[in-house]
């Protein structure tokens, strides 16, 4: 790792070490400023940082700092969505006061540009979002801007974040009718997810590889033949922030494409199709996608020639392959 790198990643542990110390994760001055100062040093992208490749310390860190993370988006969330909701007039009218609001329209037109290329023109009716929060801007941005006409049940675990979500969108003539809210965990939803034409899920749900890998399996089990699943995972130093998922960890789908953004766009897009049964009942293959022959932290899904969304990075890497 060169001198750049170990100093990115000290300037990182050392946040850290600040981070773990705050008594509360809920909004305040110095929770803002720590976490906008570990988010602007994670997303220069950064592809030589292989955050599964550092040290046994580093990897530990990397461990609770996901999960402290997680635990101050939902408090960052649950905030704005109280103010939200306390407004007189429609609260998703104001949805620009939330700090990261423009990081998820861009990520939904990235999400929805991607479903786009990868359905040939199908418009899914129903959606479903896993682990939607108290402030479901995924949902509310594809809904709103995106897929116009589509049905949106979000899941999510936690009561409070369901009542803030609903309350949230309960005044908007269109998305209060186009938008439901399941107060469940996702690993007890079976029969139900086999009605959605694309289901999303969230960063947060499934904090570590195992959990999110069970949580897959379960989709895989449980989802229709033929429907998309659209994850988020992480590249470079973003890995710090987020759980990693890779072609390896999604048997029985076809990966059909991964998008790195190299923008202020936090999160990598991994998209993918439940692959057919076949009447052996055995799933058709594992992932469709080429995988570089390298360890699983490190592959890089090099997507189907007929789609172009590669970053400079895989464009080059195609090339070395072709
Ligand atoms: C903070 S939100 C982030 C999603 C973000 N609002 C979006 O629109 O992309 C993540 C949510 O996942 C939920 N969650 C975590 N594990 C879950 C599970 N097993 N089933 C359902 N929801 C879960 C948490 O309760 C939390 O509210």
């Amino acid at each position: 790792m060169g001198c750049q790198d170990e100093q990115l990643v000290k300037t990182i542990c050392d946040l850290y070490e600040k981070i773990s110390k705050l008594e509360s994760l809920k909004p305040s001055e110095d929770v803002n400023i720590l976490f906008k100062q570990l988010v602007s040093t994670c997303i220069p992208p950064n592809p030589s940082i292989d955050v599964t490749k550092m040290s046994d310390t580093v990897q530990e860190i990397r461990v609770n700092l996901i999960k402290i993370c997680g635990e101050a988006e939902g408090h960052l969330e649950h905030h704005f969505s109280s103010i939200l909701t306390s407004f007189q007039d429609n609260p998703l009218n104001h949805l620009n006061i939330f700090p990261y609001y423009n990081n998820y329209l861009k990520l939904g037109k990235l999400e929805f540009d991607l479903l786009t290329q990868n359905l040939n023109g199908f418009v899914p009716k129903n959606v479903a979002f896993i682990g939607s929060g108290p402030l479901p801007l995924t949902s509310i941005v594809l809904a709103s801007f995106h897929l116009k006409d589509t049905i949106f049940h979000n899941f999510d675990i936690d009561p409070s974040a369901n009542s803030l979500a609903s309350l949230l969108v309960s005044s908007d003539p269109d998305i209060s009718q186009r938008m439901f809210f399941h107060t469940v965990d996702i690993m007890d939803v079976t029969e139900s997810l086999k009605s959605f034409d694309v289901v999303f899920l969230a960063a947060l749900v499934g904090m570590n590889k195992e959990e999110k890998v069970k949580v897959i399996e379960h989709l895989q089990k449980h989802m229709d033949p033929g429907a998309v699943l659209m994850l988020r995972s992480a590249h470079g130093p973003r890995a710090f922030l987020y759980p990693i998922v890779e072609p390896c960890d999604l048997q029985g789908f076809e990966v059909l494409s991964i998008y790195h953004p190299t923008d202020d766009v936090i999160n990598s897009v991994v998209i993918s199709k439940k692959l057919p049964i076949v009447s052996t009942g055995n799933v058709v293959g594992g992932p469709s996608c080429l995988l570089q022959p390298c360890n699983c932290s490190k592959i890089h899904a090099i997507m189907s020639k007929k789609k172009n969304m590669m970053t400079e990075e895989f464009g080059a890497r195609e090339e070395q392959l072709s």
